[in-house]
């Protein structure tokens, strides 16, 4: 069966992806942490509070990648580009979650994406995938008259903003009704904005306690409004979808993956 490895498997996602492992009895063969950590040594299912899986944490190098046939990652984006190469070396599968992506950074992506087989999603839940769908038809219908606004609310930690979620949102509305998000995103407001321009599409951003991940898009026309929101109530639903996808991956030829394939929604209208 083909073996699975973590990098990062120290931070919130990582510890959720060993746990979620651990249940689904999956070949976790590898779980790395940063060069130099204080935590290489530790099991990793004890750091992850699932019980001990006789699985130490080791320090990131390319003997580690060798160990696992799919590498999971959701680091951070350069530490994720640092990993890429190696898992490019050792001619390793990769499912990506990392969010907050320059474009430079996803050419890199794209470009590794020609030796090796990647997903890449900025939300590995059902439910978010779906809703990427729903929009499209709410924006079709409503998007001509309503505003468009894309709300989204994260933990205190987070690091980008805004989310990558929020904006794959955004880019699925733009598209159903031909608008360009690059020209018409708004991502804040502040002083005398003047009245709304009913072409853009605005985003909002809250950070907060635990929150693991809330997003809502909302058509807002004059005498009634749509919502269509998800809310995460536990990680370890975008570590389901992550693994999902490595094992999805390894009937695959080298290209650049989508959750939407991973899932088969990608034909979906
Ligand atoms: N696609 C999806 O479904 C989801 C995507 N995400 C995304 O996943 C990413 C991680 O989120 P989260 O788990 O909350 O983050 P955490 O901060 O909890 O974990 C980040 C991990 O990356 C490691 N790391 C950070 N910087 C470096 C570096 N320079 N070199 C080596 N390792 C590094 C950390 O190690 P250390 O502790 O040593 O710093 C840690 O293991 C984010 O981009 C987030 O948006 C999150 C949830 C779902
Ligand atoms: O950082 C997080 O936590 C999350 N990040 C992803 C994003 O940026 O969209 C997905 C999820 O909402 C959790």
């Amino acid at each position: 069966m083909t073996s699975i490895g973590i990098f990062g498997a120290n931070g919130r996602m990582g510890r959720a992806l060993v746990t979620v492992a651990k249940e689904q009895q999956l070949p976790l063969t590898a779980a790395t942490v940063r060069a130099g950590s204080d935590l290489a040594g530790t099991d990793a299912g004890e750091l992850a509070g699932c019980g001990k899986l006789q699985l130490p944490l080791t320090e990131t190098s390319l003997a580690e990648v060798e160990k696992a046939d799919i590498w999971v990652d959701f680091t951070m984006p350069e530490a994720m580009l640092a990993h890429l190469q190696l898992a490019v070396a050792a001619k390793k599968a990769m499912v990506i979650g990392v969010t907050g992506l320059t474009d430079t950074q996803y050419a890199e992506v794209q470009a590794a994406s020609r030796i090796i087989p990647i997903v890449w999603a900025p939300n590995m839940s059902v439910g978010v995938n779906l809703l990427l769908h729903l929009v499209q038809t709410a924006a079709r219908v409503m998007g001509q008259t309503a505003d468009i606004e894309i709300i989204e609310a994260h933990h205190r930690f987070k690091k980008d903003a805004p989310s990558g979620t929020a904006l794959a949102i955004g880019n699925s509305i733009a598209k159903a009704i031909g608008r360009d998000l690059s020209q018409c995103a708004v991502y804040g407001r502040e002083g005398i904005t003047g009245e709304r321009d009913q072409q853009t599409i605005g985003f909002a951003t809250v950070r907060g306690g635990d929150i693991i991940g809330d997003h809502t898009a909302l058509f807002a026309d004059l005498g009634e409004r749509l919502e269509i929101s998800h809310k995460a109530s536990n990680r370890n639903t975008f570590a389901q979808g992550a693994l999902r996808a490595a094992l999805w991956l390894k009937n695959q030829q080298v290209g650049l993956y989508s959750m939407q394939q991973v899932l088969g929604l990608a034909d979906l209208t």
